[in-house]
């Protein structure tokens, strides 16, 4: 019995000191320091030495930036994949500074959306929340694609925004409605963008902004991690499995999931993984087969043999705003909830 008491006793001394030793580093640690350089300081002063103050105000300097390199650590998640391509997740960057090193480069960003039959309805909340929170203070011209241009809302736009719509011919299967947005987008970067815009970014319309979308996703050719798969095994992720489409992936390959509502870069790699995925589509047409998740399993395909450069955690492209997960500290962008029965022109 007195060997069972003292186990616990073991234990609990062990949970105490743990909680102390977290204490001391989230609280104590840094008023220690801060007394520490204060009376230092003062001692500096009283003996009128001026070259003992710019010391000590050196290493106090030293020592607030550490603290601030390390509040951009984040160790609950990956903030770098196996190739070296950063994957952005609040906490990572520094929004001001990196506005500030993007503002001397006079960009414009490309942003295309389309918008047929009845998913018209959803265009409100997605450019008004859009002028909200997506690249403030730098030029963006979106590309509304339409079958209905008349249902197209009045909506202000910014300073530096602009709404280019086009009229499409309508569809009448949801499948091809979003895979047909691989051609259009291949010929829209090769007839038109190449003189009007460094970026481009491709992004469903059954969406909302909630938060900051800016220069830190910019990149060669940019990724989002599928907010269903971010956090499963590889075994799980919805890849095609079926060797005789041409999305074709095998058990054991692939690095992450990403989702088809949300990809970007610089024209000429946005135009080559959108000419591919058209090509690759076709193929699959000829064959019979339609890839299980469509364009987005071609573009799962694309980024496995063409790696991205930079990689946006689900915080910029959520499920919806009322799902939660420890890992999202910030929403930015979501799916909103919808009734595929209701808009989709088939089922
Ligand atoms: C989170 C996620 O993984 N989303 C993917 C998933 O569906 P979703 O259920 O999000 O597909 P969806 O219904 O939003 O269709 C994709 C996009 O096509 C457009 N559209 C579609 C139907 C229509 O009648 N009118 C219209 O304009 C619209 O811009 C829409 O946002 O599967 C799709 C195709 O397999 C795409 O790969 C999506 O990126
Ligand atoms: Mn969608």
């Amino acid at each position: 019995r007195t060997g069972e008491f003292s186990a616990v006793t073991q234990h609990l001394k062990c949970v105490c000191l743990g909680v102390i030793l977290l204490i001391w580093e989230v609280y104590i640690a840094d008023i220690y320091s801060f007394l520490f350089y204060f009376f230092k300081l003062q001692t500096a002063y009283n003996r009128k030495s001026h070259h003992q103050v710019s010391n000590v105000m050196h290493i106090r300097k030293h020592l607030t930036l550490t603290h601030a390199q390390k509040m951009l650590i984040r160790i609950d998640v990956a903030s770098v994949t196996s190739w070296l391509a950063p994957i952005i997740w609040e906490g990572t960057f520094d929004p001001t500074l990196i506005d500030f090193i993007y503002k001397q480069q006079n960009l414009t960003i490309a942003t295309t959306v389309f918008a047929l039959g009845k998913y018209t309805l959803f265009l409100k909340e997605f450019l008004e929340s859009a002028e909200q929170h997506y690249f403030v203070g730098f030029r963006v011209n979106y590309y509304l694609f339409t079958d209905l241009p008349e249902e197209v809302p009045e909506v202000k736009m910014g300073e530096n925004h602009s709404l280019t719509v086009r009229k499409v011919p309508s569809m009448n299967r949801w499948q091809d409605i979003s895979m047909g947005r691989m051609e259009i987008l291949e010929k829209l970067i090769e007839n038109e963008l190449a003189s009007e815009a460094d970026y481009i970014f491709c992004l469903d319309v059954d969406t909302k902004f909630y938060s900051r979308w800016g220069v830190e996703s910019l990149g060669r050719l940019v990724g989002v991690i599928h907010p269903w798969f971010f956090d499963a095994p590889r075994d799980q992720f919805t890849y095609e499995r079926r060797p005789e489409s041409q999305a074709y992936i095998p058990a054991g390959e692939g690095d992450y999931y990403f989702t088809g509502a949300a990809f970007g870069g610089s024209l000429e790699d946005v135009h080559h993984l959108t000419k591919t995925c058209r090509e690759q589509m076709n193929i699959d047409i000829a064959n019979s087969i339609e890839a299980i998740w469509h364009e987005e399993s071609h573009l799962n395909k694309y980024f496995l043999y063409n790696k991205p450069s930079k990689l946006l955690s689900p915080e910029y492209l959520w499920r919806d705003i009322n799902a939660g997960a420890a890992q999202i500290k910030v929403v930015r962008f979501s799916h909103v909830a919808k009734n595929n029965a209701e808009v989709r022109p088939n089922v």
